[in-house]
C-alpha cells in the first residue's frame, strides 16, 4: 500500500479556465465528507487544516526549524504539508490575531471564511518511499504521491495491486456496493461536466485571466507592520551572505520581508518610505535576502528571479513554490473517451472534474481511494499523469493526422504520447532523447497508451537534421534549470549559479537552431517549430527565441493558440529583444497554478538567398562560447571553445581507456594507473528526474567531445 501514502495535494485551486460547475462542486462536497476524520491521527490533522487561518505558512525547508523554537516538535508537525500549521503555530496566530486588535476566528466556520476552503487532500495511510516520478519524469515533491509507473509494474507492485484491487472482501464489496449505487447520480454528474466533450476544437475559448483576483491573492500584511521599526542588515553587511542574522527570528524575517514588498514598490503614500537614508535599491537588497533566507534559496537565484516581477508579485511566486501544483491527467483518445475515464474512475472513489475549457482531454484529480499510478486504467494506458503546464507544448504545436513530427528531447515522453493521440496513430513521430535512461521510460509509455506511429531515438539533438530532417513539425522541449516547476524539485533553490544559465542558455541555442533547420519549409500541412521550457529565466526564453530569430531570417514567431497566459518580454534588463517575442507565452504558478512553463511557436519558410550572411554574424558570437552537454549517464560535461563539432583522436582515446578502467574497477579489478579525465560521475551530478539538468558547483569538468560512435 505504499503507492498510496504520500497521496497528498496542497493547493488544490481551479486550473485557468476550469469553471466549477455544481456538479464538480458537490462530487468535491461529497468527497470531502467522505474524508470526515475518523482516527486520532486524522483528527489531529484534520483539526491542523482547519486551523488555517489564511496566514502564509513557514517554507516547508523552515517549518521544523521554527518547531524547534516553539519546543513542541510533534509527529503531528512532521505530517504538516504547505497550507498547514502546526497547532502551536494555530494558537500563535490567534494571539497575535487579538493583539492587533483584530477579531479572532471564533468557529471553524470563521476560519475557514478567511482561508477560503480546506482543499487539502489526503490519499491515505502513510508510510515511507522512494522518491516519486510522475509521467513527466518529475520528482514529485516530498510527501505527495507517486501516480506514475513509468514502467511494467515489478512482482511486488502485481503483489500490491492484488491487494488493491482483490474486490473479494465483504468490505470492498460493502464499498463496491455503495458506488454503485450512486452510479445514475454520478452518470448525471458526469454527463454535465463533459457535456462539450464532442466539440471539434481542441481550444475552447480563452481561460479569463482575473487580474483583480490575482493581486487580492497577493498577500502583503503591510498595513499591520506600518509601525514597525526595520533595519537593513543586508546592505550594513555589504550584500555578503549570511545564514539569518544573530537574534533574528524567521517570523521577523516575514515580517521585514512583507513591509519591503511595500516600502519597493513605493505605491501608496500611506506606505513606510523605508529605513531613513537608504535608497530603494538598498531595500530591494534586503528583500532578496530576506526572500532567499526564508524560503531557503540562493541569493543569486532569488535576485535573478526577482527581476522578472515586481516586488508583490515576486513575493507571490516564491510562496507559490512552497506548495504543489494540482494532480492533473490526461485522458489517452488512442484507448479511451475523457467520460468514460472519469466514469471509470468516479467509480473507484476518484473526485475529479475537467481541467478547464482550454482542453478537452485533461482532468484535475481532487481526491483519491486508490493510487492514481496504479489503476487498472493507468495500467492500460487509458491516462497519462501529465502536469497542465505539459499539454501547453503539444496544443501549440497542434499535430495534423498523417505529418511527420520531431520530439527533440522527448523522454519520458508525455508529450510524445499526446502528440500520438492528435496524430490518431497516423504519420510518424521521431522521438529523440540524448539519455539512454530516460529513453526506456520513454518506451514503455509509448507502449503503455498504444503509440503505434513512434520511433524512438537516442541521440544528441544538436545531429539532426544531420540523422534525418524534413519534419511538418518540431518539438524542442528543452532540457533547462527548472526554476518553473521548484515546487517539484527544491533543489533548484540551491543548486544553479550563473555559470549554469549560460551553458544552458548556449545548449538551447544550438538545439532551437537544429530543431529549425529540421523542418521541412515546404511542408504542405505544417512548417513549424515549437519550443518551451519548464523555466521562468529570459536568458532560457526569449533570448533563445530572440537569437533563433537572428540567426534564421527564414522564422517568424506565430501565435501559440494558447488563450491564456502572459506575453513574453519584449526587453529585459536594457536588453531589446524582437517585438513579435511578445507572441510567446508565460506560465507562472502564482498566476494560473500551474508549474512555470514558456512557450514560442515559430513557423519556418522557405531560405531567401542573401540571408545566410546575417545569420552567419548572428552565429559567431555564440560559437565563441563554452558548450554543455550530457553524457549517456547524465553526467553535465562542458566543451570547449570551439570544440563542438570536432574531435581529437588522442584525447578520446584517453577517454576510453579512462571509461575502460572504471568498467574494470566496477568489476572489482584493480587498476593503477591514474584516470585521465579528472571526474567521475557522481549521484549528485546525474541529470534530474524531469529532465532538469543539476551542475554541481565544484564538480564540473571539460572534457573533449567524444567520439559519435
Ligand atoms: C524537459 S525534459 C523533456 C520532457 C519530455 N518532453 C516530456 O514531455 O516527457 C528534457 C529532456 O532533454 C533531454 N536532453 C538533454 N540534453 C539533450 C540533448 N543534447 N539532446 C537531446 N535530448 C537532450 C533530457 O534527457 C530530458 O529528457
Amino acid at each position: 500500500m505504499g503507492r498510496r501514502a504520500k497521496n497528498k495535494q496542497g493547493d488544490v485551486k481551479p486550473l485557468p479556465g476550469s469553471i466549477p460547475d455544481k456538479s464538480s462542486t458537490s462530487r468535491r462536497q461529497q468527497a470531502k465528507k467522505k474524508k470526515a476524520p475518523s482516527t486520532p491521527n486524522d483528527q489531529k490533522k484534520f483539526k491542523a487544516q482547519k486551523g488555517s487561518l489564511g496566514r502564509k505558512p513557514l517554507p516547508a525547508h523552515r517549518r521544523k526549524k521554527v518547531d524547534e523554537v516553539d519546543e513542541d516538535d510533534s509527529d503531528l508537525d512532521e505530517a504538516l504539508q504547505p497550507g498547514e500549521l502546526s497547532e502551536d503555530e494555530e494558537e500563535t496566530v490567534k494571539v497575535k490575531s487579538v493583539k492587533k486588535g483584530k477579531k479572532p476566528a471564533s468557529s471553524d466556520e470563521e476560519s475557514e471564511e478567511r482561508s477560503g476552503p480546506v482543499k487539502q487532500l489526503e490519499f491515505s495511510d502513510s508510510e515511507g518511499e522512494d522518491e516519486d516520478l510522475n509521467d513527466d519524469g518529475e520528482s514529485l515533491p516530498l510527501g505527495q504521491h507517486a501516480f506514475d509507473l513509468d514502467e511494467a509494474p515489478s512482482d511486488e507492485d502485481d503483489e500490491e495491486l492484488g491487494d488493491e484491487f482483490d474486490l473479494g472482501s465483504d468490505e470492498d464489496d460493502e464499498m463496491l456496493d455503495n458506488e454503485f449505487d450512486e452510479d445514475d447520480e454520478e452518470d448525471a454528474e458526469v454527463d454535465s461536466a463533459f457535456a462539450s466533450e464532442d466539440e471539434d476544437t481542441e481550444m475552447a475559448p480563452a481561460a479569463e485571466e482575473d487580474e483583480d483576483e490575482d493581486e487580492d491573492n497577493i498577500q502583503t500584511n503591510l498595513e499591520d507592520d506600518l509601525e514597525e521599526t526595520y533595519t537593513l542588515p543586508a546592505v550594513d553587511r555589504g550584500g555578503e551572505e549570511e545564514e539569518i542574522e544573530h537574534g533574528t527570528s524567521l517570523r521577523e524575517v516575514e515580517q521585514r520581508m512583507r513591509w519591503l514588498v511595500g516600502v519597493c514598490l513605493g505605491k501608496d503614500d500611506k506606505m513606510s518610505k523605508g529605513v531613513p537614508g537608504k535608497s530603494r535599491s538598498d531595500h530591494l537588497l534586503q528583500l532578496q535576502h530576506d526572500i532567499a533566507t526564508y524560503f531557503g534559496y540562493n541569493t543569486f537565484l532569488v535576485g535573478k528571479l526577482m527581476k522578472l516581477f515586481p516586488a508583490d508579485e515576486a513575493l507571490a511566486f516564491f510562496e507559490s513554490n512552497e506548495s504543489p501544483r494540482p494532480v492533473t491527467i490526461r485522458a489517452n483518445t488512442l484507448r479511451t473517451r475523457r467520460r468514460d475515464l472519469a466514469q471509470a474512475l468516479i467509480n473507484r472513489g476518484v473526485t475529479l472534474e475537467p481541467i478547464g475549457k482550454w482542453s478537452k482531454v485533461g482532468l484535475q484529480v481532487f481526491e483519491s481511494q486508490v493510487p492514481i499510478g496504479a489503476t487498472p486504467e493507468y495500467l492500460a494506458g487509458h491516462y497519462m499523469l501529465q502536469a497542465a503546464s505539459s499539454f501547453l507544448p503539444v496544443i501549440a504545436l497542434s499535430p495534423q493526422p498523417n505529418e511527420r513530427v520531431l520530439d527533440m528531447a522527448s523522454a519520458p515522453g508525455g508529450k510524445t504520447t499526446y502528440i500520438s493521440a492528435l496524430l490518431q496513430n497516423t504519420g510518424i513521430i521521431f522521438a529523440n532523447d540524448s539519455n539512454k535512461l530516460r529513453t526506456k521510460s520513454l518506451t514503455a509509455n509509448i507502449h503503455r497508451m498504444g503509440c503505434k506511429n513512434v520511433i524512438v531515438s537516442n541521440y544528441d539533438a544538436r545531429e539532426f537534421p544531420k540523422v534525418i530532417g524534413g519534419f511538418d513539425r518540431v518539438l524542442l522541449d528543452a532540457p533547462c534549470s527548472g526554476t518553473g516547476v521548484i515546487s517539484k524539485d527544491a533543489s533548484v533553490k540551491v543548486n544553479k549559479t550563473e555559470r549554469d544559465f549560460q551553458l544552458l542558455a548556449h545548449l538551447q541555442k544550438q538545439l532551437i537552431l537544429c530543431a529549425i533547420d529540421s523542418v521541412n519549409p515546404n511542408s504542405a500541412t505544417g512548417g513549424y517549430v515549437v519550443y518551451s521550457t519548464c523555466s521562468v529565466t529570459v536568458d532560457e526564453n526569449e533570448s533563445v527565441v530572440d537569437y533563433a530569430l537572428r540567426k534564421r531570417p527564414n522564422v517568424k514567431l506565430v501565435e501559440t493558440g494558447l488563450e491564456f497566459g502572459v506575453e513574453g518580454f519584449k526587453s529585459f534588463e536594457g536588453k531589446n529583444f524582437n517585438p513579435s517575442v511578445s507572441l510567446t507565452r508565460r506560465f507562472y504558478p502564482h498566476k494560473h497554478n500551474m508549474d512555470g512553463f514558456f512557450v514560442a511557436k515559430f513557423k519556418v519558410e522557405k531560405r531567401k538567398k542573401g540571408g545566410k550572411a546575417a545569420a552567419a554574424a548572428a552565429e559567431e558570437e555564440e560559437e565563441q562560447k563554452p558548450t554543455m552537454k550530457l553524457n549517456d549517464e547524465g553526467m553535465v560535461v562542458e566543451e570547449e571553445v570551439g570544440d563542438v563539432s570536432r574531435f581529437e583522436d588522442e584525447e578520446d582515446q584517453a577517454l576510453i581507456e579512462e571509461s575502460k578502467r572504471k568498467a574494470l574497477k566496477k568489476k572489482g579489478i584493480k587498476v593503477s594507473s591514474k584516470p585521465v579525465a579528472s571526474k567521475v560521475n557522481t549521484k549528485d551530478e546525474k541529470d534530474t528526474s524531469n529532465g532538469q539538468i543539476k551542475v554541481p558547483k565544484s564538480k564540473k569538468m571539460t572534457e573533449k567531445r567524444r567520439s559519435k560512435a
